[in-house]
């Protein structure tokens, strides 16, 4: 288990980039979906923080309390009937151990593939034995919704980069063969915590092209700044927040830049997470979208979305896993 000094305890009451009230909540952008000025002011958090949260999101309130209380109901049966779930490999219910190379946190999760094979298993259907339908419903409705979402974001910030067409980004979502994953965290409160902060989920960049978070009202997700701070984003149970992937940071040849995040648990409160990572299928080549490219070099070396994800799921958490795939080695 990872424990932090003390300094780190409050990051959030340093002050942090930029005084617009309109665009920072506590220090994070927030857009509003349903205003005309979105998709620039989408442009500008990706490039300046690579993380912004979303309301007016069109998301019904009804299918997040609904899977909300499903994940809810999963996390709090006995430990040896969700173990039927696991190991994750890489689907499937895990505890505590993260990815496949000693990444440790205080976490349980679900993870799954968006392509509904886990979630019609025999496995996953043994762990819901009286009821499974209800689960998959909830997260039918709720991966469906949150995947128009994305995809509305990724084509916003297509009009606001001013590239054609405007589905350039969205499509390697909607592609049948997109390779999404998505996860259903459960951070249970940590008595250690007293003595420093316990890491939750170590600190790391998501492999895909965005990510899709929305969490319970607990605290712990944090997001580094440019300058290698940290701060702590307020929770909000309401909203969605997004983050840029590492395929988006190639696609952009780094004009935004995947953000590094990471939980710290909670000493009193349990905190679940749900996250939809977009990613495209296994055989796109990710490079840097010609349209953005006004004669720059590419900063990558060629890689398909396959190649990249092999790697990405040979490394550990914290590791700079594009480090390997540029034209010049990061230093
Ligand atoms: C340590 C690891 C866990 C992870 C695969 C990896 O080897 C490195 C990337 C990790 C990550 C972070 C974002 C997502 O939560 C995730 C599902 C992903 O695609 O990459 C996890 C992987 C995991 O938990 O298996
Ligand atoms: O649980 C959270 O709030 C974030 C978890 C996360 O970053 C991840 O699962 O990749
Ligand atoms: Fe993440």
């Amino acid at each position: 288990m990872v424990v932090l000094s003390q300094h780190e305890h409050f990051p959030y009451l340093r002050n942090c980039i930029g005084t617009n009230n309109n665009l920072l909540y506590g220090g994070i952008p927030l857009i509003d979906l349903s205003q005309p000025d979105s998709k620039q002011l989408i442009v500008k958090a990706c490039e300046d923080f690579g993380f912004f949260k979303v309301i007016n999101h069109g998301v019904p309130m009804d299918f997040i309390r609904t899977l909300e209380s499903e994940a809810v109901k999963f996390f709090s049966l006995p430990l040896s009937e969700k173990e039927k779930a696991g190991p994750p490999n890489p689907f499937g219910y895990g505890n505590k151990k993260i990815g496949r190379h000693g990444d440790m946190g205080w976490v349980e999760y679900l993870l799954l593939t968006t392509n509904s094979e886990f979630i019609n298993s025999e496995r996953f259907k043994s762990v819901f034995g009286e009821d499974p339908q209800k689960l998959r419903f909830a997260l039918d409705d709720y991966i469906l919704a949150v995947k128009k979402m994305a995809c509305e974001i990724l084509e916003l910030m297509a009009e606001g980069l001013k590239i054609q067409p405007r589905n350039v980004l969205s499509k390697l979502l909607m592609d049948e063969q997109s390779d999404s994953v998505f996860r259903l965290n459960h951070y249970p409160p940590c008595p250690e915590v007293e003595g420093g902060n316990v890491i939750g989920f170590g600190e790391h960049t998501d492999p895909q092209i965005i990510s899709v978070l929305r969490s319970n009202n607990t605290s712990g997700l944090q997001i580094s700044l440019r300058d290698d701070s940290w701060i702590s984003v307020p929770p909000d149970q309401d909203s969605f927040f997004i983050n840029v992937g590492d395929s988006l940071q190639v696609m952009t040849n780094s004009r935004f830049q995947s953000v590094k995040h990471r939980v710290l648990a909670n000493g009193l409160q349990s905190r679940v997470s749900m996250i939809y990572f977009g990613g495209p299928p296994l055989c796109e080549k990710i490079a840097p979208l010609p349209c953005l490219m006004k004669g720059e070099e590419s900063l990558y070396k060629e890689f398909t979305w396959f190649e990249y994800k092999k790697s990405a799921f040979n490394s550990r958490l914290s590791d700079n896993r594009l480090g390997h795939f540029e034209k010049i080695a990061a230093s």
